[in-house]
């Protein structure tokens, strides 16, 4: 495989001889991935408080492109039996999923009380996993912030959230450290912070006025930062309860999902490698320095100035080390172009002076999918992995997410919506470079699909389908096997 050969395999060479579970190394997990308001619905129902994301899609349905919501979801909430037997059938060793704070603190602050129906409903998951040998990976925030914090004290744009962050996560290892031996504190908190509010597009849906981008208040050269200090704080605040507290006595492990991108210089120009390196600062730096230097990348003091939070001595070394391992979400690549400063007013979009494109000389990065941003770039994924390992201490490492979505198209004869040849090419090829890059020492131990099911894919509501398997919308939520499964249930075939 020569680096960068991203080209496209002809069907037949999705044999599951050549590549399978045994060209891992033993042990090496194998799951799917999933989220609370994506997939439970229930959304009012079970005694669960409202998120962020439920008054999003009820206050603005013009910024979901079907103008839909989690309200039902694709309703996992009462469907999980089943969808563990589909886990099993698959031969999954792990299911990542997360909890939902409103449905466990339905009014985001312990002192309002814990609904023992949400704690019940987690038990009754996690006991079923089990049940079927399949290890749960939690995660403890995937964007569902409690709107009670949201409307009391802005959420995350208050130091007041790393209290109640860290009184939720504390019932949630009493309740169910026991059984979860990984907890993951946060999911991506570049896209909560990006797309909550830099530019709006998501909850809670802020930026500056001027972008003219139908926010609601908020300013896009401040509030991203804020909110991204909070949230270090609180993943940090979180592991420090869990190693004082939990970990001695229920032996498991604890770390962050962050997401990236690889990025290729437009060119060999220098300006234009030192804007990838700039890109990859400030899109994964801006968390994974803090947490294994304990202070922000250089690159981002320089260039955000004073816009910049600073940790206190003390904070510094909370959040310095605050992670066992990594969660890394691949789905993609692009080009990094070196900018010129803007003279539009500050905002977290163009302060790393990075024009990313998919395109170079006319000529993609590789194929688009249904999400605009998404090109198949399988090598990335390596060379990201191999970016990590060299700069940050070759850490411990599990995919949690990697997927590509294709339209939802009911028009399309069922079978041809089943047969899913695009997606199992993209898995098969970075589960190629996966292993490439576990030969070149990154020590990943575990990867992670996204997504299971079908699911609602937040922004694009239901109108792009990112699971192995299909969901019938129009059909009582019916899972249906894609091509993609049939391939994993052979590619994770113990002999
Ligand atoms: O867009 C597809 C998926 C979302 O559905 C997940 O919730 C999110 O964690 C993510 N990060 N990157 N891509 N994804």
């Amino acid at each position: 495989l020569a680096a960068g050969d991203n080209n496209t395999h002809n069907p037949s060479s999705y044999d599951t001889v050549s590549l399978n579970r045994s060209s891992f190394p033993p042990g090496f997990l194998f799951g799917a991935s999933s989220a609370a308001y994506q997939y439970e619905g229930a959304a009012n129902a079970g005694g669960k408080g409202p998120s962020i994301w439920d008054y999003f899609t009820h206050k603005y349905p013009e910024k979901i492109s079907d103008g839909s919501n989690g309200d039902v979801a694709i309703d996992q909430y009462h469907r999980y039996k089943e969808d563990v037997g589909i886990m099993k059938e698959m031969g999954l060793d792990a299911y990542r999923f997360s909890i939902s704070w409103p449905r466990i603190l339905p009014k985001g602050k312990l002192k309002g009380g814990i609904n023992e129906e949400g704690v019940r409903y987690y038990n009754n998951l996690i006991n079923e996993l089990l049940a079927h040998g399949i290890q749960p990976f939690v995660t403890l925030f995937h964007f569902d912030l409690p709107q009670t914090l949201e409307e009391e004290y802005g959420g995350f744009l208050s130091p007041h959230v790393v209290d109640d962050f860290r009184d939720y996560v504390g019932v949630c290892f009493e309740e169910f450290g026991d059984r979860v031996k990984h907890w993951i504190t946060l999911n991506e908190p570049w896209t909560f912070c990006y797309f909550g509010y830099a530019i709006g597009a998501e909850a809670p849906g802020r930026c500056s006025e001027w972008q003219m981008l139908n926010c609601t208040g908020g300013d896009s050269g401040t509030e991203p930062y804020i909110v991204a200090h909070h949230q270090i704080l609180a993943h940090a605040a979180a592991v420090k309860l869990y190693r004082e507290k939990y970990q001695a006595s229920q032996k498991g492990i604890i770390g962050i999902t962050l997401v990236s991108g690889w990025f290729v210089p437009y060119s060999n120009a220098k300006h234009n490698k030192d804007a990838a390196l700039r890109a990859l600062d400030f899109y994964l730096g801006w968390f994974m320095e803090p947490i294994t230097h304990g202070d922000y990348p250089r690159s981002m003091r320089a260039l955000v100035g004073s816009r910049l939070p600073n940790f206190t001595k003390e904070e510094s070394l909370v959040v310095k080390g605050s992670f066992d391992f990594l969660g890394l979400n691949y789905y993609t690549s692009s080009y990094a172009k070196n900018a010129r400063r803007s003279n539009s007013p500050p905002s977290y979009v163009t302060d790393a002076l990075v024009n990313q494109t998919a395109k170079r000389h006319g000529v993609l990065i590789g194929p688009q999918a249904a999400s605009s941003w998404l090109y198949v770039y399988p090598s990335g994924i390596r060379s990201l992995l191999l970016y990590i390992k060299q700069k940050y201490n070759n850490p411990l490492i599990y995919i949690t997410e990697n997927g590509i979505d294709e339209f939802n198209n009911s028009t399309l004869p069922l079978e041809k919506q089943l047969s899913d040849y695009t997606r199992i090419d993209y898995h098969y090829r970075h589960l190629l470079y996966l292993r490439e890059a576990i030969k070149d020492g990154v020590k990943v131990k575990g990867y992670f699909a996204w997504s299971l099911l079908d699911n609602f894919e937040w922004a694009s509501g239901f109108t792009v389908r990112f699971g192995i398997n299909y969901v019938d919308y129009q059909n009582g939520l019916r899972r249906i096997p894609k091509g993609s499964a049939y391939w994993f249930k052979n590619f994770l075939k113990k002999y």
